[in-house]
């Protein structure tokens, strides 16, 4: 009994993340109530690979299109391991979609931090490192995959879909927006929202600012490129200047011209 209790919070561990999973796994709970939660400040991130479908054909040749599958389950696979890193340890896995990953930070009291942001960093650093990731899978496997990277902040309900097959997810406009984030990207580029871009630039990040781009429903939008890690030590006490909800420092003057959206 006990070892199927072990087996149990094992499974749904790896199913759920293990602040949601311990929640069903307490025994007063009844599985059909719907969990969900209210973060202030997370910190959303998909990661698209937008050539992979070309990358993808199904022939006799190669399985049927399984040696396609077998590249991309080890992408995914390696960007997973990374998540193990302690530096990313605020990082939560929320999906992935075909060729897209979605991860987010802050979704719990001990991996939100408000003070040294250190979540905002960490999904930073996580974006830069899956960049380098699909780099090094280019190099042994001879391929030419391009990552395009979205990252937004801000407020997002988390919670539970589904009894027999639960399935964690957020939403939310900051996620809303974190997808367009990616959507109307540049192959190889981390873009991010102003709101991003007042944390990390405070944090020592290199960042350069993009200008203003039409967002779907959303209208004009300044944002900005993260262009490498930051130099400086990140658990010191960090603050943003301004006066918007998260920081308000004024957009920088755009330095580059206005690239058109790729999809
Ligand atoms: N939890 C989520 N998981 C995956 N994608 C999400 C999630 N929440 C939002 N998105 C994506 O964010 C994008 C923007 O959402 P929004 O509601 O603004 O647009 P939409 O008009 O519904 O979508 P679209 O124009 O892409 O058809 C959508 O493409 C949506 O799929």
């Amino acid at each position: 009994m006990e070892h199927l209790q072990a087996y149990n919070r094992k499974l749904l561990a790896n199913i759920l993340p293990v602040h949601v999973a311990e929640h069903f796994l307490a025994s007063d709970k009844h599985a059909d109530e719907l969990y969900h939660e209210q973060c202030e400040f997370v910190c959303v991130m998909f990661a698209s690979i937008p050539n992979f479908s070309e990358f993808y054909v199904e022939l006799e040749g190669n399985n049927e299109g399984v040696e396609c599958l077998r590249v991309l389950n080890e992408i995914i696979a390696d960007f997973d391991e990374l998540l193990e890193e302690e530096r990313f340890r605020y990082v939560e896995k929320i999906k992935s979609t075909g060729a897209t990953y979605m991860a987010a930070s802050g979704l719990t009291r001990s991996t939100c931090d408000m003070k040294n942001y250190r979540h905002v960093s960490a999904m930073a650093d996580y974006a830069l490192r899956i960049r380098e990731q699909l780099n090094e899978v280019n190099e042994h496997s001879f391929n030419n995959f391009k990552i395009r990277i979205g990252i937004n902040i801000g407020p997002v309900v988390a919670g539970v879909i589904g009894a027999r097959k639960p399935q964690y997810d957020i939403w939310g406009n900051a996620v809303n927006v974190a997808s367009r984030m990616d959507s109307t990207g540049i192959l190889d580029h981390i873009q991010v929202t102003q709101e991003m871009y007042q944390i990390l630039h405070a944090k020592g990040y290199p960042l350069t600012c993009r200008g203003s781009i039409k967002v779907k429903g959303k209208g004009e939008m300044v944002t900005y490129f993260l262009n490498g890690y930051s130099t400086r030590p990140q658990n010191t006490p960090t603050s943003v200047s301004g006066d918007s909800s998260i920081g308000g420092a004024t957009p920088a003057t755009p330095t580059t011209p206005v690239p058109a959206p790729t999809s």
